[in-house]
């Protein structure tokens, strides 16, 4: 008999509760995101669908098959209801992370589509154009996402696979993205990583323990949007596939590459003293301006310039091969949760399209925004609140 393990600490998340798992569990080393285009015009498909993902990743963030049948279980003459890479495996940690793009209310057209337009929350639009963005439409956008993250590749990418199986002739993969080592910590029990420009990135992060700014940042609250209250509790998904000019930043001296961050390569201190966690001082005097220059990328973000806006940041590194040049085709999937993209994020990504000395090394590929809604309760399903 299969066993069912239930969920225990870091080993496995529980996948019902008031938020999803995903946002504020210590992000895991592994990531496989798949952005979906609903290829249905049936509303009862839809919740059908969304019905299913729910039992399956219930199940797959337990450490157990996505189907109750089983990989090898099934009648010889059926598709099995689990495609196996993961038998013998452990839960691994993995989270399941559901999102609802724009295009899931309205389609190109403006036609509600599957009679929710009047729910569509009011920061749910497509990412404005940023000066610096060369999308490529096949890695940006989608009516439906998945984030699953876990210790293990194995694990993220078959519980990614089984979910698309389970959609398929209800929603198409229209983009996903392999992140291979996380760039961020979500807990202060976690180590701060490094990303490809090896810096340490995380280190000023939202982290879960800091449940004042969670509340104030991250989550969706009562009243903050009277047509959506269905996301109370919820969030919204920022992703940016951002490639990194690897071999230009590998040749600029160190001092450039840290003036460039705003803070030291080694410990990952600010520029202006003390260790990682040292509050910056941007006011502190340098040789030639301020020792933190007004470029460098933790300035330009810092929420002190930015209306006090923080973000809570779960994004990996990813390199994909290399590119016609020979050149690496590396960078950063960035994803960031925030209560409302409009106060949170645009305009933090505009003071960096503007003005940080980091834009010169790197190109926006891909961009997308969703609808995180909140947590799954016992016998729902995800964003059942958004069809009652
Ligand atoms: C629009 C938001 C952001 C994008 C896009 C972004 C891209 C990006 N960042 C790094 C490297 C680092 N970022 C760091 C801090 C940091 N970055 C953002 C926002 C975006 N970054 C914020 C809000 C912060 C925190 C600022 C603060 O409160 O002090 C750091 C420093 C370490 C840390 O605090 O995490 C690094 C390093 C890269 C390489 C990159 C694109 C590829
Ligand atoms: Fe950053």
């Amino acid at each position: 008999a299969e066993p069912k393990p239930e969920p225990t600490g870091r080993d496995a998340f529980a996948f019902r509760g008031d938020h999803q798992a995903g946002i504020t569990t210590p992000a895991q080393d592994r990531l496989h995101f798949a952005a979906f285009d609903v290829t249905t015009g049936s509303r009862s498909q839809l919740i059908a669908l969304l019905q299913a993902w729910t039992v399956a990743a219930d199940r797959m963030t337990r450490g157990l098959s996505a189907g109750e049948v089983g990989p090898t279980e099934g009648a010889s003459n059926l598709p099995p209801d689990d495609t196996g890479e993961a038998i013998g495996l452990p839960a691994s940690g993995l989270t399941i992370t559901f999102g609802f793009g724009p295009g899931l209310f309205r389609d190109a057209e403006g036609r509600d589509r599957f009679g929710l337009a009047g729910r569509q929350p009011k920061a749910l639009r497509t990412l404005p154009h940023f000066p610096g963005d060369v999308l490529d439409p096949e890695r940006s956008y989608g009516d439906l996402c998945i984030q699953a993250c876990a210790d293990d590749p194995q694990v993220a990418v078959h519980a990614i696979r089984n979910l698309a199986r389970i959609g398929f002739g209800t929603v198409a993969v229209r983009w996903s993205q392999l992140g291979f080592g996380r760039t961020s910590t979500t807990s202060t029990s976690q180590s701060t990583p490094r990303n490809l420009f090896g810096f340490k990135d995380g280190t000023a992060n939202v982290k879960a323990e800091q449940t004042a700014d969670v509340n104030e940042h991250v989550w969706v609250g009562a009243g903050d949007d009277p047509r959506a209250e269905w996301l109370t509790g919820g969030s919204y998904l920022v992703t940016r596939r951002i490639n990194m000019t690897i071999e230009v930043w590998d040749r600029q001296p160190l001092g450039d590459q840290e003036a460039f961050i705003g803070r030291t390569k080694d410990a990952g201190a600010p520029l202006s003293g003390g260790s990682e966690f040292t509050e910056p001082d941007f006011s502190m005097p340098g040789s030639d301006g301020p020792v933190i220059p007004t470029d460098s990328h933790v300035r330009v973000v810092h929420p002190d310039f930015n209306g006090g806006a923080r973000m809570l940041r779960r994004g990996y590194n990813f390199v994909d091969g290399s590119n016609p040049l020979g050149g690496l085709d590396a960078g950063l999937f960035f994803i960031a949760f925030v209560r409302d993209p409009d106060t949170h994020f645009i305009p933090v990504q505009n003071a960096m399209a503007k003005s940080d000395a980091l834009m010169e090394y790197l190109r926006v590929t891909g961009s997308a925004l969703f609808a995180v809604p909140p947590g799954v309760g016992e016998g729902e399903y995800v964003g059942q609140g958004l069809f009652a």
